[in-house]
């Protein structure tokens, strides 16, 4: 869906991306992780020419970026800028409404697909004659989302989307971004420097340092099979909860314990979730859930105890 050559971004003695290539499949959520300055943001700018690359060649659907009218490029990509980026002086429902005007799309399809968009963020159509700086930090980050997906384009590409919001709020809305319809059937780019993000979000992360990809694959590969020391460090923090995250409930399913009975009001998840969050289930008065494989429809009902145990099963599988 994406594809990256040999691309590069130099200013004066600065190359900002040095060489990079890679490739984004159809549906798959990539994140572009690393430190401050490490070349994430040029290399998502440059995919939407909002940055024209120095040297390489960038093709998004089959098609040369190069090759088309930045304007009607950025029309058919989703962008999630840094901080929002809503215009102070717009209304939320101008806000939303700008990728629509310049398509010339009339009021009542604007209209209608704004509200289908709000009620799936879950924003209150009272906010839609509101300025950006009368909402919360929330309240803004889900308008530009609801901005960025009004067309429905098949590319979403976003820069540090949660990084102004509070803990609480993050969280929250990390999760309702995983549940979101709209979203699993997009390609997305995602630029972030916070691992656990990264980790809970991306099916394949990039992790940059000086303008170059140091190491790209899944969050297992990237944890499991480091290629360097620079991998390894990087990821060294709260290695506990990365490699719950990392691991999924399919990963584990063998060594989790088969159900005889099912209680009809059991909470259920199925096994692409990782055991993170399985296990933030099982919190006060939960005490079991049940998983459900969507291949076999084979359903297991499972304590925190017995997840933890699965994981320790499943580390004792990995090579030394
Ligand atoms: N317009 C510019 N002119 C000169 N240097 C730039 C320009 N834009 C970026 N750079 C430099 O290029 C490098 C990469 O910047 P970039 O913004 O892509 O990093 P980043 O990983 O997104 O960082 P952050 O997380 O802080 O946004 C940095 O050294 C930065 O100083």
């Amino acid at each position: 869906m994406i594809r990256v050559q040999n691309l590069s971004k130099q200013y004066g003695q600065t190359m900002a991306v040095d060489n990079i290539s890679f490739e984004v499949a159809e549906g798959d959520n990539l994140i572009l992780l690393g430190t401050s300055g490490c070349g994430k943001t040029t290399t998502l700018k440059m995919l939407n020419r909002l940055i024209e690359p120095t040297a390489g060649k960038i093709w998004i659907g089959g098609e040369d970026v190069t090759a088309q009218q930045p304007e009607l490029l950025r029309q058919n990509i989703g962008y999630v800028l840094q901080n929002n980026g809503l215009f102070p002086h717009y209304t939320v429902a101008d806000n939303i409404a700008i990728v629509p005007g310049l398509l010339k799309w009339d009021k009542e399809k604007t209209q209608n697909r704004t509200h289908e968009l709000l009620q799936k963020l879950h924003l209150s159509t009272d906010l839609l004659s509101k300025y950006p700086a009368q909402l919360s930090g929330g309240q803004q980050q889900r308008v530009g989302l609801a901005r960025a997906l009004i067309t429905n384009a098949p590319v979403l590409l976003m820069d540090e989307p949660f990084g102004a919001l509070d803990n609480i709020t993050r969280t929250k809305i990390q999760e309702e971004f995983k549940e979101l319809d709209e979203l699993q059937r997009k390609t997305i780019v995602m630029v972030t420097h916070d691992v656990h993000e990264a980790f809970e979000l991306g099916n394949r992360i990039a992790i940059m340092d000086k303008g170059q990809i140091v190491q790209m694959g899944t969050p297992a590969q990237l944890l499991f099979k480091p290629e360097n020391d620079f991998i390894r460090n990087f990821l060294k923090t709260q290695r506990l909860q990365l490699e719950l995250k990392a691991i999924t409930l399919h990963d584990v399913w063998y060594s989790l314990p088969s159900a005889n009975n099912v209680p009809v009001a059991s909470l259920e998840l199925d096994t692409n979730e990782n055991i993170w969050r399985a296990m933030q289930y099982l919190k006060g008065d939960v005490k079991h859930i049940m998983i459900k494989s969507p291949q076999t429809n084979e359903v297991k009902l499972v304590t925190f105890e017995q997840l933890m145990a699965a994981y320790h099963q499943y580390q004792n599988t990995l090579p030394a």
